[in-house]
């Protein structure tokens, strides 16, 4: 396989356009204050003191609050939306068709304008329009030689939430971390557009569901932060492998910021406006951290406080080219709005971002999971919208007071579960990303030291020496700001856990006592599964930072050896050295030739330099090397990972693999996975059991990642599960997966081939190929190609402070990914079926649509049983058959199996409502769209001979029963239900 290094595609840093635009003042508004702003060649504004009656006395004895201020560019009430175009976006719409990104955004107080700037009127388009037009004429001229395709998507953040405004009525939405694209909102729907028009239709539509209402200070107040995205991807026509450009263009009109007293609201309007005003600060505080951040280096930017900033964090300081419009009225009433809005318009002009040419290099893996778990989030949030909508039919009826009590209870369960999941994953990323960058700053701190020994030792005192000193202590108070910032994180991690148990608890008690059992099942798997698919995504995250870290550190690399003027060959020692490995032994032209591509993960492949010996958590932190290359400050005071604390750790005197341990959750088996652990130091260890005990044991080994999975699939996975890494790979699916893997255990010969190890690894590993993913049947291919599966840090030191990390993309990893990602499947699907199966409190409305099942769960005839390889399954019970008052009937064969039945609209013209002593069936069809149209109640001859018919037809029919009806169960809303035997 080849290998290359590749220098990346260089970034480059600019800074944010800070455009300042103020409104005229309406008639209404001039009768009742005077205008207080001037704007002088078109980049100064002067803010007059709104109180008239001081003098020039005032002035110059500094008791005046006038104000004056310098921006890259300020309107004056006079200008329209295409003059803020021309002088502020116009420029940026170019690079967004040649693959560079751009956000433009409107911040300022309520009824300042932004509204007006971004949608504009017919008369005066505002930017949003003005720039899809200039995209379209962009693309029309040079269609002739490009492919373009253009997608948009529109949301709105109301109160926290994320809604699609393109889509009529939205779930809610969740928001993921792409390494690509940066911040992303699952589920989200991209419409592709071909014409300015459509996307202004869209817009139209969208503009419409918004949510806007009548205040004091403005008429039509957006109550909602809206993000208007444009994705551009352009391929060279009649080329083969020609790159694709995506660039995106964001446009965010925020909601404005707002005083109680001056909206004069209450109830919802006064809750919308304190969850806008904590928007807005949030994005203020980050302002604020980027702006000291330039000055001072390392400063925590806490966009993880709100949605809007989470969403925009690319627009403050990553990956684009960004301009912020701050809208002010020129009202003397609005004179705190205006130098607020103003005083953050000058913060964000220290704002640096750092934009790069998205080039579509694929790394095929990571971008298949990543599109594999949108897709699982979108089922997620399909699911979460059905538990909306048949909460809402059940909060429709009118139901006693009892339920009515139960309903509410269960809607604020659900509700806070989501909460807690949500703020939990937000807290574990935070916790990690203080970590990350108070490991840079120790690191930075040891290079200043060090440069300050050296300075001091040359010269004592100098110009330069003291500007290093005082850079050392602001790097020392950046380390104090960000561990008492970890240190709040870390005790609402606490709360947050706190919180967790006892909503647990509440479900608990809920099911011990018998209340609506099913529903609550299902609350509690979606909550775990939630839980999951967040935190494989922050596994994701930090996967993918600790690779875009590595190319910033090969980045580095490739600069120094180049500004030191070295030649290839003395280039190719320096590598080999460190341990890296070039492929061939020939640095690619390009690299020689200075031009920058993105470089690969898996382009870089080394081995441990002599005496560094890496992290077991090293996908987790990076360590500063010190001279000598001996690792340094890699034990961490506390560390959470999948929710578990890690316990403090010092684990540098053991050599590292990327190995995987899996062990059972049985006692014998962890504590064989353990004492494997303790000999070899494996950087994952995951277990397959829920049990305390196992848990227990699996704390106490050091630096684990802990990822409990149900014990359902380990079942179905029992012999992958006592793989130790290096094992041969072995079937899936045993019949009696629980006795296989106890006969595993006690066999010793079949445990771990860790011998097949060699350590340090040689370089051979890495340039071999790298094993298939996964093989035909679905099964692991670990083991085959055991020694394929070492991967190794490498942290060492070049040319002086370069500290370089560079890992090789590994199967491990993949492949517990694609673990993890097939559970999440299963997972799905199991809880999907419960869906279908609807609470049991619902099973009286809206039976017709829902199976027997609900009346298995109210009469007890069913255990849940999760013991079958298969999947899900429950216990054998009775027939049940459930007749609706309109003749639709379902019925369960109860073999054992969860059904998933077709909806009602498929089950027409059954016959009248059978009598005890009657004979019944039905059937469960898998192909969807199948049609059960029999004329009466169906005997067994009818049965099979539907059976066979539809199997000659290609329709799967899984499950037919009949049975004799020996009791009408019970009368409910005009549906029946029948024992059936
Ligand atoms: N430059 C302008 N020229 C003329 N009228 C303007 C201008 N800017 C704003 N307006 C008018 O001022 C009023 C308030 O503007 P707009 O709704 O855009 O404010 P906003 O900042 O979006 O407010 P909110 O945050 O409450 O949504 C509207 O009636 C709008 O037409």
């Amino acid at each position: 396989m080849v290998r290359s290094i590749r220098p990346p595609e260089s970034k480059q840093a600019t800074t944010l356009l800070v455009a300042v635009r103020c409104r005229p003042l309406t008639p209404r508004e001039q009768a009742r204050s005077r205008d207080i702003l001037r704007v002088v060649d078109d980049k100064v504004v002067f803010v007059l003191d709104p109180d008239v009656s001081k003098d020039y006395l005032d002035r110059v004895q500094n008791r005046s609050k006038e104000k004056q201020y310098v921006f890259d560019v300020a309107f004056g009430p006079e200008s329209t939306n295409k003059d803020v175009y021309e002088k502020t976006v116009s420029a940026m719409v170019g690079g967004v068709i040649q693959g560079l990104n751009a956000t433009v955004f409107a911040y300022g107080a309520t009824g300042s304008g932004k509204t007006h700037t971004m949608a504009g009127t017919e008369d005066d388009p505002g930017l949003m329009v003005l720039s899809l037009q200039k995209i379209f004429t962009l693309i029309a001229k040079e269609e002739s030689k490009h492919e373009f395709e253009v997608t948009c998507s529109y949301l709105e953040v109301y109160n926290e939430v994320i809604y699609d405004l393109l889509e009529k009525s939205s779930g809610h939405l969740e928001l993921r971390e792409d390494p690509d694209q940066g911040v992303t909102v699952a589920g989200l729907k991209r419409i592709q557009v071909n014409s300015a028009e459509k996307i202004l239709e869209l817009l139209k539509q969208g503009n419409s569901r918004r949510k806007t209402e009548s205040t004091n200070a403005n008429a039509t107040s957006s109550r909602s932060h809206a993000v208007l995205e444009i994705i551009i991807k352009r391929k060279q026509r009649n080329h083969y492998r020609s790159q694709v450009l995506h660039g995106k263009l964001a446009l965010v009109d925020l909601a404005g910021s707002e005083r109680a007293s001056e909206t004069n609201n209450a109830g919802q309007k006064l809750r919308d406006g304190a969850n806008i005003n904590k928007s807005l600060l949030a994005l203020a505080n980050c302002i604020n951290a980027l702006g000291k951040q330039q000055k001072k280096g390392l400063a925590y930017v806490p966009y993880r406080n709100s949605k809007l900033t989470r969403l925009l964090k690319d627009g403050l300081s990553g990956n684009s080219r960004t301009v912020m419009v701050a809208n002010v009225s020129s009202g003397g009433d609005q004179y705190h709005h205006t130098t607020n809005t103003l005083k953050y318009a000058d913060r964000a002009k220290e704002i640096k971002t750092h934009i790069q040419k998205n080039v579509g290099t694929v790394d095929a893996h990571v971008a298949d999971y990543q599109r594999m778990i949108d897709n699982l989030q979108v089922e997620v949030s399909q699911l979460r919208r059905e538990l909306a909508e048949k909460e809402t039919i059940l909060n429709s009826r009118t139901p006693d007071k009892t339920s009515n009590d139960e309903l509410s209870w269960l809607d604020a369960l659900s509700h806070d579960i989501n909460e807690n999941v949500e703020e939990r994953v937000n807290l574990q990323k935070a916790l990690f990303e203080l970590e990350d960058m108070n490991t840079r700053n120790r690191a930075e701190l040891q290079r200043l030291d060090e440069l300050i020994a050296e300075q001091q030792s040359y010269d004592g005192e100098s110009k330069n020496l003291n500007e290093l000193v005082e850079h050392r202590q602001a790097v020392l108070d950046n380390i104090r700001d960000n561990d008492e910032a970890s240190t709040h994180y870390q005790e609402d991690i606490e709360l947050n856990e706190a919180q967790r148990k006892e909503l647990q608890q509440q479900i608990d008690d809920a099911i011990s006592h018998n209340r609506n059992q099913t529903y609550l099942r299902i609350l509690s798997q979606y909550r775990l599964l939630g839980m999951t698919n967040m935190e494989l995504q922050f596994q994701m995250a930090i996967r993918d930072q600790i690779i875009q870290d590595q190319r910033e550190a090969l980045d580095n690399m490739w600069h120094s050896l180049e500004s030191v003027g070295l030649n290839d060959k003395q280039i190719l020692e320096v590598a080999s050295q460190q341990g890296i490995f070039i492929e061939g032994g020939i640095i690619p032209s390009h690299m020689s030739a200075g031009s920058h591509l993105p470089v690969s993960p898996t382009d870089v492949s080394c081995n441990m330099p002599k005496k560094a010996s890496g992290p077991s958590l090293s996908n987790l932190q990076q360590i500063p090397v010190s001279s000598d290359g001996e690792a340094a400050g890699a034990s961490l005071s506390k560390r959470y990972v999948n929710g578990y604390e890690l316990k403090e750790t010092s684990y540098l005197d053991t050599p590292c693999f990327d190995g995987t341990l899996h062990g059972f959750g049985e006692k014998e088996g962890i504590l064989r996975v353990k004492e494997v652990a303790k000999s070899v130091t494996p950087r994952i260890l995951q277990t397959f059991s829920e049990e305390p005990y196992s848990q227990a044991i699996l704390n106490s080994c050091n630096n684990v990642k802990l990822s409990p999975v149900s014990s359902r699939f380990s079942n179905q996975h029992s012999n992958e599960n006592k793989t130790v890494i290096g094992a041969s790979k072995s079937s899936v699916g045993s019949e009696h997966p629980k006795e296989s893997l106890h006969s595993d255990f006690s066999n010793k010969k079949e445990w771990t081939p860790i011998k097949k190890i060699r350590w340090p690894p040689s370089a051979e590993h890495h340039i071999q190929e790298r094993p298939q993913e996964s093989s035909d049947d679905g099964t692991d291919c670990m083991g085959d190609k055991s020694e394929m599966n070492v991967t190794t840090h490498c942290s060492c030191k070049l040319s002086g402070n370069h500290i370089i990390k560079a890992k090789s993309r590994h199967p491990v990893e993949n492949n517990l990914l694609q673990k993890e990602l097939l559970r999440l499947d299963i997972e799905l699907q199991d809880l999907k079926r419960g869906l279908e199966r609807s609470p049991p409190t619902q099973a009286y409305s809206v039976g017709r649509t829902y199976s027997a099942f609900t009346h298995y769960t109210t009469q007890n005839c069913f255990t849940p049983l999760r013991s079958n390889s298969e999947g899900p399954s429950m216990h054998r019970s009775n027939h049940i058959l459930r007749s609706s008052s309109n003749g639709h009937a379902l019925c369960d064969h109860g073999t054992g199996y969860v059904h998933h039945f077709p909806s009602v609209s498929t089950f027409t013209n059954l016959a009248p409502k059978p009598d005890v002593g009657d004979t019944v069936g039905g059937y469960h069809m898998a192909a969807p769209k199948a049609l059960l149209s029999p004329s009466k109640f169906l005997n067994e001859q009818a049965l099979l001979n539907l059976k066979q018919t539809s199997l000659a037809e290609r329709v799967h029919v899984t499950h037919a029963n009949y049975g004799t009806v020996t009791q009408q169960t019970g009368q409910c809303d005009g549906d029946c239900c029948y024992l059936v035997r």
